[in-house]
């Protein structure tokens, strides 16, 4: 309020003038002319009286408030660039307003300073935090232009979410009183709240610099702390993330689908500060290392670059590429060396393991079930005759239409039950199957021809079914022919202990004639009566198993496998593990060619969806799980390409002891071969003679001639150990000896043989001297010389032959001659050694009867000390 006169007075509150003067003088102040100046304290006075005369106590007025505060909220937006190549951000702040209206004569009374500061700040409310996003410091938003003029102002702008709180301080304005009318005072009444101020207040007025200094600190505490809850809500959100990154091992594990740019390692706090943490101790990581292990594998394990883990393998004297493979345990130095915790993997444990996930236990209900036959015989004695018999008389019938293709097996329908024929002949087939394990054939039919009687292989079938436990049925074939006599037969069988029904033994003799058919349905009888015996069974429901008959790439349908099924049922669709195979069944189809959807035990079926080949012999089976097929065909794989010698479980010699004291062993078995039939019956008989009551010695099989590839089968199969007398193996035999790691023994007197047999039980193995061939030639052609007698020109085809070393002549991979060198010349040059690829011409010491043909063996005898 300011002076005016009382014209003014009452143009600004609308009242007559003549009326205002007669209240002015009712209120008893001594104004009666329009142009006489009305006071403050005059207005105040004709405001009590009017007040008096409506009722309301001057006090009244007195106690108005002094001060009057309204406050205004207003959500801006602000656009923030934020850090370089993320994307612009929108802050939502909020922009608080208040206005505080002061009595003037408060003012007045707080002179010379008319300012009064209201501070308040208000903690924003942080939580939840929307979304981590960076947090910088806005700056206040335009304040709007002030319509009112308020005594004090203070706008306080808060961010609406993690925003720190910046205030602003308006310098105040005073507000203009209201006239002294009865209409302005209630006017003054209601919107300008008058307050006189507490003296405090008035106090802390007279010291606005220092006020603001206060205000200052207190936001620059706020934000701070502000900034301070954002730092700890970002922390926790990023500890949650890479907890969820983390698997149970404590291993990081990636992220799935879209990678974000938002990573922990890119993630900046509030502070600009990066939050990744440097480790304060050295990781120690538990590696497991199985039996071989790739360079670069292995430095993923330790999570290390390729190129440390080949330094530190330099320092340990070997030289290796990323790709290459270090056994398991120069890895596990190598772990350990590098600070970590190495830990051995056994390869079959990893197969176990995975092989239980994959299989449930297996307590299903067993059924009888159809007899596996396998059918053996000497060469030209009608075994595939008799096969393509029983399939064109038996399996074609009922199947009109159906196209009879070999696939390896098939099944024949009788009266009595089904019987399965495996369609590959011979027991060098059947052999090689069992020496990988698969031991399928319930029964063995060995063919021999009525004609020719009992034959070196007729003996080699017997052996191989023995060494197998399977029972045998002998089929007299060729019957129908002039000359047959099957009494002959009878009798040579039962001089090798195969005796017949008839005379008393426990095998069944049929007379059958494979081109007329007569007797094969007596044979098929004859069979399921064996199954009878046998008490076969099989449980027919639940999850397929059985084993690969054989297998083939067809051009048009990929892998096609033919598996024999052994448990279980097999469903079109399933997963299917073969060997280091897998794939889904996409198509199954029978001996007759015709599409089934599912195929109980003893069927033999065609399967179409592997991922490749499997072997004949591999074990099939149905697993649930893809990544378990997936895992195990890679790790099969991995096992198959890594480790050669993956089967040193043959035994060896100079294990017997060891393992017969281990309780592992009850009988060494071995796989006899000579060059004589005398040398075999006596080596036999005085090797069966050295049993004892700890260990029974047997010899699985015995034979005349070098050893074949069948010989190192059933010495696989049956494990046992190899002899070869005054006989070598053959170049196919030896590689397979080599790479499955079969114990081949070689002697030429017998004596020698008996007694290290006889050590090696008793576990008394004196220092072996150990021949080792170095060198192999072929003799191709044979010179007459005055001075060294016969010259075998020769092609070294293995290993080198040299001058001084001792040597062998064999003649069809037996034994000859034994001795020494007389000369060793290349185009007339004497010469000390002579490579592989190279011609030679070799004169043996006392010797002239080399043929072309025949071989020089050159070998090295070595001691080696016996380890028990
Ligand atoms: N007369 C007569 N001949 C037969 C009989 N069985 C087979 N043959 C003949 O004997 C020969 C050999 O028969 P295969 O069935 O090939 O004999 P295999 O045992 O399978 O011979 P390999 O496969 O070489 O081991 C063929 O010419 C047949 O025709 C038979 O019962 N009677």
């Amino acid at each position: 309020m300011s002076d005016k006169t009382v014209r003014e007075l009452a143009e600004v509150v609308k009242i007559p003038l003549e009326r205002l003067i007669v209240q002015l003088k009712e209120a008893g102040l001594t104004l009666s002319e329009p142009d006489d100046v009305i006071s403050d304290d005059d207005q105040m006075k004709l405001l009590a009286h009017l007040r008096n005369r409506h009722g309301k106590p001057t006090a009244e007025i007195e106690s108005a408030p002094r001060r009057v505060t309204l406050e205004r909220r207003k959500i801006i937006e602000i656009k923030q660039p934020n850090a370089p190549g993320s994307t612009q951000k929108t802050i939502s702040v909020e922009v608080r307003k208040k206005k505080t209206y002061i009595n003037p004569k408060e003012l007045k009374a707080s002179e010379p300073e008319k300012l009064e500061v209201v501070e308040e700040v208000i903690q924003p409310d942080l939580s939840p935090l929307p979304q981590t996003q960076t947090v910088v410091d806005e700056s206040p938003a335009p304040i709007e232009p002030e319509s009112q003029q308020p005594t004090s102002t203070t706008d306080i702008i808060e961010p609406v979410a993690d925003k720190p709180v910046v205030e602003q301080a308006v310098a105040p304005e005073i507000a203009k009183p209201g006239l002294a009318s009865e209409h302005d005072a209630s006017a003054i009444k209601t919107e300008k709240k008058v307050k006189h101020e507490k003296p405090t207040k008035l106090k802390e007025a007279e010291e606005p610099k220092k006020k603001l200094d206060e205000k200052e600190r207190r936001l620059e505490e706020s934000i701070k702390r502000n900034s301070e809850r954002v730092k700890q809500l970002a922390e926790g959100k990023k500890e949650t993330l890479h907890r969820n990154k983390l698997d149970d091992d404590g291993r990081s594990i990636p992220r799935r689908g879209k990678k974000k740019k938002t990573s922990s390692r890119n993630t900046i706090q509030s502070d600009g500060k990066h939050q990744f943490e440097m480790p304060v101790a050295p990781i120690v990581k538990e590696v497991t290392i199985p039996e071989v292990i790739i360079v670069s594998d292995l430095a993923q394990k330790m999570s290390v670059k390729a190129a440390l883990v080949i330094k530190q393998l330099m320092k340990l004297g070997i030289m290796a590429t990323i790709n290459q493979s270090i056994d398991q345990e120069t890895a596990a130095i190598l772990v350990e060396e590098m600070g970590h915790k190495a830990v051995m993997q056994n390869e079959d444990d990893f197969e176990q393991e995975l092989l239980a996930e994959a299989q449930q236990e297996d307590n299903r209900a067993a059924v009888p079930r159809a007899p596996i036959v396998t059918i053996m015989g000497h060469v030209d004695h009608g075994k595939t005759s008799l096969l393509d018999y029983i399939r064109k008389t038996r399996v074609a019938a009922g199947e009109a239409g159906g196209i009879t293709q070999h696939i390896g097996a098939y099944q024949v329908k009788t009266d009595h039950g089904s019987v399965t024929f495996l369609d590959t002949p011979g027991h060098a087939a059947f052999t090689a199957m069992r020496a990988r394990g698969a031991d399928v054939t319930d029964v063995v039919i060995v063919v021999v021809a009525a004609d020719d009687g009992v034959m070196p292989q007729t003996k080699e079938a017997v052996d191989h079914a023995r060494a197998a436990n399977v029972p045998i049925i002998v089929a007299i074939n060729k019957i129908d022919k002039a000359d047959a006599n099957p009494e002959k037969v009878m009798q040579e069988l039962a001089n090798i202990n195969v005796i017949p029904e008839e005379w008393g033994g426990d095998v069944q003799f049929l007379k059958i004639s494979a081109k007329t058919g007569e007797g094969i349905d007596d044979l098929i009888e004859a069979l399921v009566v064996q199954t009878e015996i046998l008490e076969l069974k099989a449980p027919i429901e639940g999850a397929a198993s059985g084993i690969v008959i054989e297998s083939r790439l067809d051009k048009g349908r990929g892998a096609v496998a033919t598996i024999l099924i052994q448990k279980g049922t097999l469903e079109n669709g399933q997963m299917v593990l073969c060997g280091h195979e897998f794939g889904r069944v996409r198509a199954m189809f029978n001996e007759n060619g015709k599409t089934i959807k599912e195929a109980g035990p003893c069927v033999p079926v065609e399967i179409l969806g592997l991922s490749g080949t499997p072997f004949a012999g591999d074990e099939f089976l149905v697993v649930q799980n893809e990544r378990i097929a997936k895992d195990l065909a890679k790790h099969r794989e991995d096992r198959k390409r890594f480790s050669k010698h993956a089967a040193q479980s043959a035994s060896k010699l100079d294990e017997v002891f060891s393992r017969m004291t281990a309780g592992e062993i009850a009988s060494v078995n071995l796989v006899l071969k000579t060059d004589v039939q005398g040398s075999l019956e006596a080596l036999r008989g005085s090797l069966v003679d050295l049993s004892t009551e700890e260990v029974e010695v047997k010899v699985v099989y015995g034979g005349v001639g070098g050893i074949n590839e069948g010989d190192v089968n059933l010495a696989l199969a049956s494990n046992a150990i190899l002899m070869g007398f005054n006989v070598r193996a053959d170049a196919t035999a030896r590689r397979l000896i080599e790479e499955k790691g079969v114990d081949l023994h070689y002697y030429s007197i017998i004596y020698e043989a008996i007694d290290e047999v006889k050590k090696s039980i008793s576990g008394m193995m004196a220092p072996e001297i150990r021949e080792q061939i170095v060198g192999l030639a072929e003799v191709r052609d044979v010179f007459k010389s005055p001075k060294f007698g016969a010259i075998a020109g020769c092609m070294v085809v293995d290993g080198y032959v040299k001058r001084n070393l001792p040597i062998r002549v064999l003649r069809e991979n037996v034994v000859i001659y034994e001795g020494q060198l007389e000369s060793l010349r290349r185009f007339k040059d004497d010469v000390a050694e002579v490579k592989m690829g190279m011609d030679c011409g070799i004169g043996v010491k006392n010797y002239n009867d080399v043929k072309i043909g025949d071989q020089i063996e050159v070998f090295e005898r070595t001691e080696v000390k016996r380890v028990l």
